[in-house]
C-alpha cells in the first residue's frame, strides 16, 4: 500500500495512485496508436523509459498537490489512467483527461472512472469548475463527457504530439450544479411545485445552522462531502428542519449526529439568518452562536473539518446564501 492517495472506488474499478511496477502494463497500453492519437501530449511510439519518468512524476504531483493521475484498476490490472491537473493560471480551476487501453473500450470504463474522479476532486479540493478537451474526431470520448454531466464550452486548437499538429478540440466544462449527482441517478431532489393552493410557505426549505466558536474565537466550517449537492464548499453545520421540529431541535439532533457533540438550547444563541433562492425553492437558514457545548468535536460522517480565525473566513469557498451571515460575523466576532 502506498499512503500519498486513498483509492478510489467507482463500481467494479478502483483509481489509486501509479506504481513503479504498473509501467510494462500502462507501456503496453498506451503504446497503440489508436489510444495515442487522441491524446495531446502521449508521443508515439512510446518509449518504455517513458512510463516509469511518467509515473515517477504523478506520484512527486499528487504529492505537491498540483495534479492527481490515476490508474483505473479492475482487479488487478492496469485498464486506463484518468486524470486531473490545477490549471496554473486559474485558480479553482482544473482539467480532465482519461484514456482506456483498446481492449477494455466500450464497457463503461471512462464515464466510471472520469465521473468519479470529477466527483470526488470537486468535493474534496479547493475548485469549482473542471474543464475537459477532446479532438473534434473523438465522439466517443465526447459521449463520455456528456453522460458525465459535462456541458459543451465551444471549441479551440491543442497540439498533438503524435500527430505533430495543432489540432481542432471540443471544450466541455462542469461544476457543482453538472456534477452533483453520481452517473447514472437522478439529480438533486426536484422542488415540489407551489401551485395557487399550496399553504403559505410551502416552497419554503428550513434549515437550521450553528456558528460553534471555540475559546480562541474561531469558528467552525465543515466541508459538505462527495455525493452531496454543493460538494466541496463549506458550511456551517447544521440541516433541514424533520417535520414537527424547531429550530433548536432540529440543531441538537444534527450536532449530535454530524459532530458527536451535546449541545442544549439554552447554549444556542440566536444570531442572523440567510433567505436565498435555493434549487427552486428558497432557503430560510437561522444561523445561532455556540460557545459551550460537550463532548470532542469530530466529523461523524466523514466531512472535513476546520476551525478559521473570523479574519479567514473570506478564504473558503462558502453557498451564496451564507456570504452575507459571514460579513457579519466577521463583523461581530
Ligand atoms: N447546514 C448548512 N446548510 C446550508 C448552509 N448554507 C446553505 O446554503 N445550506 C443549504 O441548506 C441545505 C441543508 O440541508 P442538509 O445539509 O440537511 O441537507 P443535505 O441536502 O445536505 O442532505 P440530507 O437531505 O441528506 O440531510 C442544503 O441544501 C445546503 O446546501 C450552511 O451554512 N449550513
Amino acid at each position: 500500500m502506498d499512503g500519498i492517495f486513498a483509492p478510489l472506488r467507482a463500481g467494479a474499478l478502483t483509481l489509486r495512485a501509479l506504481r513503479p511496477e504498473d509501467a510494462a502494463q500502462l507501456h503496453r497500453l498506451v503504446n497503440d496508436w489508436e489510444v495515442a492519437r487522441m491524446l495531446a501530449r502521449v508521443p508515439f511510439p512510446y518509449p518504455r523509459e517513458l512510463a516509469d519518468e511518467w509515473i515517477a512524476s504523478t506520484r512527486a504531483q499528487i504529492e505537491a498537490g498540483t495534479a492527481w493521475h490515476l490508474a483505473i484498476m479492475r482487479e488487478d490490472a492496469l485498464v486506463g489512467c484518468v486524470g486531473l491537473t490545477t490549471t496554473r493560471d486559474a485558480p479553482r480551476h482544473a482539467e480532465l483527461g482519461y484514456w482506456v487501453g483498446r481492449r477494455h473500450w466500450g464497457q463503461g470504463i471512462g464515464p466510471e472512472a472520469a465521473g468519479r474522479l470529477a466527483r470526488w476532486a470537486l468535493a474534496n479540493l479547493d475548485l469549482d469548475v473542471i474543464h475537459a478537451s477532446v479532438l473534434e474526431e473523438n465522439k466517443r470520448s465526447a459521449a463520455v463527457l456528456a453522460r458525465i454531466g459535462f456541458v459543451p464550452d465551444g471549441m479551440a486548437e491543442q497540439d498533438f504530439t503524435a500527430r505533430n499538429a495543432r489540432l481542432p478540440v471540443r471544450r466541455f466544462r462542469a461544476g457543482r450544479a453538472e456534477l452533483s449527482a453520481p452517473a447514472g441517478q437522478p439529480a438533486p431532489e426536484a422542488a415540489p411545485q407551489a401551485g395557487p393552493a399550496a399553504a403559505p410557505g410551502a416552497n419554503l426549505l428550513l434549515v437550521a445552522a450553528c456558528a460553534l466558536i471555540d475559546s480562541d474565537g474561531r469558528v467552525l466550517l465543515a466541508r459538505r462531502p462527495e455525493g452531496k449537492p454543493m460538494a466541496g464548499l463549506w458550511e456551517f453545520p447544521g440541516g433541514k428542519l424533520a417535520p414537527g421540529e424547531t429550530p433548536e431541535e432540529a440543531l441538537i439532533r444534527e450536532l449530535k449526529e454530524e459532530l458527536g457533540i451535546d449541545v442544549s438550547a439554552a447554549c444556542l444563541a440566536p444570531f442572523a439568518f440567510a433567505s436565498h433562492p435555493l434549487e427552486g425553492r428558497h432557503l430560510l437558514m437561522p444561523l445561532y452562536l455556540c460557545r459551550r457545548w460537550a463532548g470532542t468535536v469530530e466529523g461523524r460522517e466523514g466531512q472535513a473539518l476546520a476551525w478559521v480565525r473570523p479574519g479567514k473566513l473570506g478564504d473558503y469557498a462558502m453557498p451564496p446564501a451564507d456570504k452575507p451571515l459571514v460579513a457579519l460575523l466577521r463583523d461581530f466576532l
